[in-house]
């Protein structure tokens, strides 16, 4: 854990998970961006107090699913703005931290299960795309230290694939499938089957497949490093303070017309 006091005109900016795989770029990230001030890295033994010690107003959260809601509870009750990038913010868990923030009312909260404008706009193609075909399905594709089935990303995907197919009327996809003892069908999320591919090489990726009669449609988004999530966190911070409430996808604070 590192801290240090500095005047409060820019965001004073706390990173959780400062040494993992995302927290690393995020911290240069944020170290080489002018308007930003970063003022504490901490590591999963670090005592939470550390972020009001260290006088941070802004916290990003690249943590793990099981960590991320109470670090996010924390920094809400004590006025902070949060970027929140870890996975496994479930309807229930975001309808929880929705109920706090209307105990404080001028708190911002990103979640963006998606840092990559590539990846937030094929998620928005593939809701698009997802009321014209008969079929859809999602496939999730990882590298194989990622903790969490399916990714974040892949249920946002499907949240609005669903979404968009219910205003069209449409149904789920046809799948005579009656007999499958070993899962091989995938999750069913929000109506949409999901499967997660974990394999050593990979770092992110996913394809939307979309099918009719005599046609494929394939989405496919692929990020190869993590620095395809910078601009995004970067947007995130500076936004995210202007934005009160919670926001669900960094879709909102794009104009994705
Ligand atoms: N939104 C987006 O665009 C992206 C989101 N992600 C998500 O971000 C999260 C982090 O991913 P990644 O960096 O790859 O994961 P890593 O496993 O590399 O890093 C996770 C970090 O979380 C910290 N940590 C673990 N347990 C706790 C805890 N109980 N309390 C506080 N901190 C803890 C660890 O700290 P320590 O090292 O000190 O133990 C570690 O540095 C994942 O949920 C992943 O899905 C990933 C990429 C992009
Ligand atoms: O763990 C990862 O690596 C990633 N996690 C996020 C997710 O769960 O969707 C974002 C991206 O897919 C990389």
């Amino acid at each position: 854990m590192t801290f240090s006091a500095e005047t409060p005109s820019r965001p004073r900016v706390a990173i959780l998970g400062a040494s993992g795989k995302m927290g690393r770029p995020a911290v240069e990230a944020v170290e080489s961006a002018a308007d930003l001030e970063l003022v504490a890295q901490l590591g999963s033994s670090d005592p939470l107090e550390t972020i009001l010690e260290a006088g941070a107003t802004h916290v990003l959260d690249l943590t793990v699913p099981d960590a991320s809601p109470q670090n996010v509870a924390f920094a809400v009750e004590h006025g902070l703005h949060v970027v929140v990038g870890t996975s496994g913010w479930s309807d229930d868990r975001r309808a929880v931290l929705s109920r706090q923030l209307d105990s404080h009312p001028q708190v911002g909260v990103l979640i963006a299960p998606n840092f990559s404008v590539g990846s937030v706009l094929a998620s928005a193609f593939a809701a698009q795309a997802a009321r014209y075909f008969e079929s859809v399905e999602i496939v999730e594709m990882h590298h194989p230290d990622k903790v969490d089935a399916p990714s974040g990303t892949a249920v946002r995907t499907a949240g609005l694939i669903a979404a968009s197919r219910a205003e069209a009327g449409l149904g789920s996809s046809p799948d005579a499938t009656t007999h499958d003892p070993d899962g091989a069908r995938g999750a069913l999320v929000d109506g949409v089957r999901v499967h997660a591919v974990r394999l050593r090489g990979l770092v992110a990726h996913q394809e939307v497949m979309l099918g009719g009669p005599g046609e494929q449609l394939v989405i496919r988004h692929d990020a190869f490093d993590r620095g395809a999530y910078m601009p995004g966190v970067l947007l995130g911070l500076r936004t995210v303070a202007s934005r009160p409430g919670l926001t669900y996808g960094l879709d909102g604070y794009l104009d994705l017309g």
